[in-house]
Order: C-alpha cells, then sequence, then structure tokens
C-alpha cells in the first residue's frame, strides 16, 4: 500500500490500539493500520498538580493507559502484543486542564470557559513495543504530544445549551466534537485538526518512520527526521523491518509538539526543517507553558491559601452565590481587592462564577470549608502561615543549612509547640490529611488478627478511630507528646467506638512505650534522620511479643514508581532540607529497616494515591 509506508511497517505485528475512543478507531484503520481494540482500564485519575506541563499529564496517562492493556495481555496469555498504542486528549486553559464532561454542568463549565477565547487541545500519545522475556513482559515505550490550538467564537447562551442538549459533548475532551456539530463553535485552528479528534496521525507517522525507517549511511534525507519519508523511499519495505527497541531512531525528536518521560530529550531544532512538502519552515522551540505555570505557580498556592484563611468558601458553602461586594462585606475586606481574589479562585477552578455570583465548586465544598468531613481547610492554613514562610529560605538552607535557614523561628517542635495556638494549627493540618488517608492506611492489610495497637505520633487520633471502626475487636492507643494530647479531645468524633481510643502522653524516644500487638508510624519517620529512625525501631521491637507486629505508612515510593508519583514525592526533600531532619525513603528501604530490627515477612500496599504501607511481624528473637 503506497500510501502508507510507515503504516505498513506495522502490518505483521500484531497491534492493539488501548482505547475505546470511536475517532482514533476510526483515524487509524482510515490510514490502513490494521489492530485489535483493547480498551484501557487505566483510571484516568493522575495528580496533575505533579505535573510541569498539561502536555505530560497527557503524555503519561496515554503511557499508563497502553502499559494497563500490555500488561493485562500478557498476563492472560503470557503473550502480549508486539505493540500497543495509547493516547489521551485533555484540552488546556488559563493553567486549567479539562477532560471529558461528567454531566451537562460540568460541559456548560467547561464550553463557557471556552467560549470566545483560544485554547490549546495537546494529545499525548504512547507506542509500546512489547517482547517476553522468560515469561516476562518487557516494554520500551516511545511517546510524545501534540499541540493543537483552537479558537471558540462568542457563543450565546442558548447556542452552548443547546449543543450540550445535543448530547455529542459528553465523552469528548473539553465538552465538543470538532468534526460534527462542535465545529460551528470553532473559529479557527492552528496545528493538526486530527490531534483534536484525538489523535495526531502526521506525528505518529514520524514517529513511525523514525522507528522503522533510519536514514540509511549517506543518505541526503537524513537531516530530514522529522519528516514522514516520501513514498518512494519504501519500495522496498521488507528490507528495513526490525523491531524499535534497539533501533538508534527509538526515542527521537518530536514535531510540532515534543518529547516526554521515555524517550529521549528534544534535540535543539535546527535552524530550518522541512515540512511535509518539503518547503522550508521555520523551526520555533515550543512555548514553554510548563516552565510559566511553575514560575507563577506559587501565586496560585497563595490564592487558595488567602481564600481559605478569609473564610471565602464557608461563606460561600453558606450563603452563596454571592456577588463579589456582598462577600467583601462578609469577609470585611475591600470590595476591589475582594474581586481580584475571587477571579482568582474561579480561574483556579476554586469557584464558579454565573450571572448570580460566586459559588463553590465541589471541591472546595468537600475540600476547602473548614468543617467538611473532608476538609483541608487546616492544611491550607498551616501551609500558608509556617510552610510558605520556611519556603521563603530555601536558598539559606541550600547554601548554609537548615539551621541559619530556620534562624530564630526555632526547631519544628520548638515553632509547633510555642503557644496552644500554633499546636492547634499543626494539628489541625494533620487531622485534614490523617483523615484524607486513614481509611486507605487501615485497610492496606487485613489487621484483624491484631486486638491493640499503638499509634505512635498518632496526633488527633484520626487513624486510631478509623482502625477501630474498621477492626471491632481492636483497642487503640494513641501515644504523643503531652502538648498534642491534651488538645486531642476537640478532635473527636461525635458517637460509636469512640471507647475503644483513649490517649496517652509521652515521647516515643524517651517514654515507656505502651504496650501492644501492633504498633503503628504513620507518617512519622521521613521527619527523622537515620540515627533516629534506628532508635525508635529497636525500641518498638523489644516491646513487641514475636507474632505482633509493625505498621509504617510513608510517601514511599515503589521501585518501579509511576512518573507521576515519583514526581510528588520528589517535592519531599525540599521539605528534609528546610528542617534539617528526615528524609523519604523508598518503600524497599522501609522494608529493609524493618528486617534489620527483627521483621520478618515484610509486605508493602498501596494506600490510595499517596502513601504506601509496609507491615512485618515480628520474629521470636
Ligand atoms: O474535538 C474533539 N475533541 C475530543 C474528542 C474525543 O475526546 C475523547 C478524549 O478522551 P480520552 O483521551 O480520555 O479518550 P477516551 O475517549 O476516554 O478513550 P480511551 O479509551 O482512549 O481513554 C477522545 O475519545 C476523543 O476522540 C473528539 O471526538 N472530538
Amino acid at each position: 500500500m503506497v500510501l502508507c509506508p510507515v503504516i505498513g511497517k506495522l502490518l505483521h505485528k500484531h497491534v492493539v490500539l488501548a482505547s475505546a475512543s470511536p475517532r482514533r478507531q476510526e483515524i487509524l484503520s482510515n490510514a490502513g493500520l490494521r489492530f485489535e481494540v483493547v480498551p484501557s482500564r487505566f483510571k484516568e485519575k493522575l495528580c496533575k498538580a505533579s505535573f510541569p506541563t498539561p502536555s505530560a499529564y497527557a503524555v503519561e496517562t496515554a503511557k499508563q493507559k497502553a502499559l494497563e492493556v500490555a500488561r493485562r495481555m500478557h498476563q492472560k496469555d503470557l503473550r502480549a502484543p508486539d505493540v500497543v498504542i495509547g493516547a489521551d486528549t485533555i484540552v488546556t486553559i488559563g493553567g486549567l486542564i479539562l477532560e471529558k464532561p461528567v454531566d451537562k454542568q460540568d460541559a456548560y463549565r467547561m464550553l463557557s470557559r471556552l467560549n470566545g477565547k483560544e485554547h490549546s487541545v495537546f494529545t499525548g500519545v504512547a507506542i509500546v513495543h512489547c517482547s517476553d522475556r522468560d515469561g516476562r513482559l518487557h516494554t520500551e515505550v516511545l511517546d510524545f504530544y501534540e499541540e493543537t490550538t483552537v479558537k471558540f467564537s462568542e457563543l450565546s447562551e442558548e447556542l452552548l445549551r443547546e449543543y450540550i442538549d445535543s448530547g455529542e459533548p459528553m465523552d469528548k475532551a473539553g465538552g465538543y466534537g470538532i468534526q460534527a456539530l462542535g465545529g460551528m463553535l470553532v473559529e479557527h485552528v492552528r496545528g493538526d485538526f486530527l490531534n483534536v479528534v484525538g489523535f495526531p496521525l502526521n506525528h505518529f507517522c514520524k514517529k513511525l518512520a523514525q522507528l522503522y525507517c533510519p536514514p540509511r549511511p549517506g543518505d541526503v534525507r537524513g537531516a530530514e527526521r522529522d519528516s514522514i519519508p516520501a513514498v518512494d523511499t519504501f519500495e522496498d519495505l521488507s528490507d528495513l523491518e526490525g523491531g524499535g527497541g534497539s533501533d538508534p531512531a527509538w526515542g527521537g525528536r518530536g514535531g510540532r509538539g515534543g518529547e516526554e518521560a521515555g524517550g529521549a530529550p528534544p534535540q535543539a531544532p535546527g535552524p530550518r526543517d522541512a515540512d511535509l512538502n518539503g518547503a522550508a519552515e521555520e523551526k520555533r522551540p515550543p512555548f514553554p507553558t510548563g516552565l510559566l505555570e511553575l514560575m507563577e505557580g506559587f501565586k496560585a498556592s497563595k490564592a487558595l491559601f488567602t481564600a481559605c484563611k478569609l473564610n471565602v468558601f464557608d461563606v460561600l458553602r453558606d450563603q452563596g452565590p454571592l456577588k463579589a461586594v456582598d462577600i467583601a462585606r462578609k469577609i470585611n475586606a475591600s470590595v476591589c481587592r475582594t474581586g481580584r481574589l475571587l477571579e482568582a479562585c474561579a480561574a483556579l477552578g476554586l469557584l464558579h462564577k454565573t450571572d448570580a455570583g460566586y459559588s463553590n465548586t465541589e471541591a472546595a465544598d468537600l475540600h476547602l470549608v473548614s468543617d467538611s468531613a473532608h476538609s483541608l481547610h487546616g492544611l491550607a492554613v498551616y501551609n500558608d502561615s509556617h510552610v510558605w514562610d520556611l519556603f521563603t529560605h530555601l536558598d539559606l538552607a541550600a547554601r548554609d543549612g537548615a539551621e541559619q535557614a530556620r534562624g530564630a523561628s526555632g526547631t519544628k517542635a520548638e515553632r509547633l509547640f510555642q503557644s496552644a495556638e500554633t499546636t492547634l494549627l499543626f494539628m489541625r493540618a494533620m487531622h485534614g490529611l490523617s483523615k484524607l488517608t486513614a481509611r486507605d492506611v487501615a485497610t492496606a492489610f487485613d489487621l484483624s488478627r491484631f486486638t491493640s495497637a499503638c499509634d505512635l505520633g498518632g496526633c488527633t487520633g484520626a487513624l486510631a478511630h478509623e482502625l477501630a471502626r474498621e477492626y471491632p475487636r481492636l483497642q487503640v492507643t494513641v501515644f504523643d507528646l503531652p502538648d498534642v494530647t491534651e488538645h486531642a479531645r476537640g478532635f473527636q468524633p461525635d458517637g460509636q467506638r469512640t471507647e475503644h481510643v483513649r490517649f496517652v502522653p509521652g515521647d516515643f524516644f524517651t517514654d515507656a512505650l505502651p504496650r501492644a500487638q501492633l504498633y503503628v508510624l504513620s507518617r512519622v519517620l521521613h521527619d527523622w534522620p537515620d540515627d533516629r529512625v534506628h532508635h525508635l525501631l529497636s525500641r518498638i521491637s523489644s516491646c513487641c511479643e514475636p507474632g505482633g507486629g509493625v505498621l509504617v505508612a510513608e510517601a514511599a515510593a515503589m521501585e518501579e514508581e509511576e512518573a507521576a508519583a515519583a514526581r510528588r514525592r520528589g517535592l519531599q526533600p525540599l521539605g528534609a532540607l528546610l528542617l534539617g531532619a528526615g528524609r523519604p525513603r523508598s518503600a524497599r528501604e522501609l522494608g529493609q529497616l524493618l528486617q534489620r530490627h527483627g521483621f520478618r515477612d515484610v509486605r508493602v500496599a498501596p494506600a490510595g494515591d499517596l502513601l504506601r504501607v509496609v507491615l512485618g511481624t515480628r520474629a521470636a528473637p
């Protein structure tokens, strides 16, 4: 098939499209590709904030979609396909990533945001080559993305509502389908149209050309690395057939878009590159959207913290929607400044803005009001008043050490417990975080064989209560500093099973540890350097009876960590740098620590998105 020489390279391979998108299937089969469709079951819920750019998010999602299918197929038949293709399309505007709307209201919010403006559409693509090595799946990933800019006309509310009622937006990134009715919303498109529809065919073919048709030595076309080879270059397709793994072209440079993790870094663009028609075109470096977002990111955090501190979300939960002037009056602030803060919160997706005024988004109602079950309000206020200040001295900490950076403000304990007010601030922050993760930690392993547990540094008892709720036979002791236990009463849940949780004041480094079958250390060890961790574990080990256990929960990386989580955890050493004490440890390292202190049968399990839990059983000495 002369029209698709590079696609032809895949004809003899078992190719799988890891996508349920009918558009992707259509684009690729129209291009002559033969493939099996196995929709990915990968849940598209990577933490967007942990990616430096929206494109990196799309690429990682595409990669995870493809890898999930490769692993599942290999597991099922012990035979993976030769190639798995994954893709993910997102829309970005004003720093926000829009995916498929969850309901009509969400579609309306998305389309209103895009109305009259220009936005970017990114599709991340992953081409995964699979092979079997001694029964184990081996994968090599080439990934890339393409960006297209789309401008919407000014659209009336009526038109948007009618469009949403057509049902078209619901399974489409950004809430519109440019190939159908949604085409009427669009004033102009800059870049690859098919990229918007869901698959950047042109860039994909260039990648295949790099993989399967590397330039022959002395071939003048070698310089045109970015172009799909002209048809006449490939009269004899078979002589170049071969796997992509060891191919020097593997991981070559991208086109208008670029490379992401897994491929080689983009090469510096040449002064001129040839386009498909051979015409010379000025090559510009990709616009550094992600970098600019990072440069401005601190303002976004500050806006969120400030709105929390001024209780904007509480006011709107109780009385919203409200106009800026009314909110300003209720929070006792200047109308003009409040207006700007509210605009910023709306742009960050924390508030909705309609003709009736501002109202909370679902996330704000869940997490940013001060008294909800899943509130992170305390964490925002603590980050604003303590962590923010600390991070302004990051340069000093890097240069002169943590002591200098902390200056007169003292050690972490000194700062946190200098007054009842600061202690409570810290406890509220920890309470929100613990409640968020407690259930995942409590259920990561079946702990029903234990009848007593001691949560060391258990703070407000959020995890202790979850353990008591999950395991009816369990009595839990929360062991924490007297400054903490003194204030813990105010955090106790009403009602059931509170009699199964008790608080004992003490310092786990110096005071006798309460007797228990299971010792729990949740988000404790990262605060301490190695010598202190050994000291603590040896104390636990000598209290723990054979058959008893120790359960450690940390934001610990696994060996083959997905890039997103690794990046998120990558910020932790900054905290350690400033506090000058602890450090994050990998799940493997935590397991080795437990083994060193006499715990056997060490197992690791994920606890939600944030934490890993390591459980060890005390062996007979
Ligand atoms: O103009 C258009 N823009 C986008 C689309 C379609 O939107 C979806 C994007 O979603 P995603 O990348 O997550 O892919 P899914 O459909 O969920 O399928 P997977 O199984 O691959 O996750 C995509 O279908 C685009 O085609 C459109 O049609 N027009």
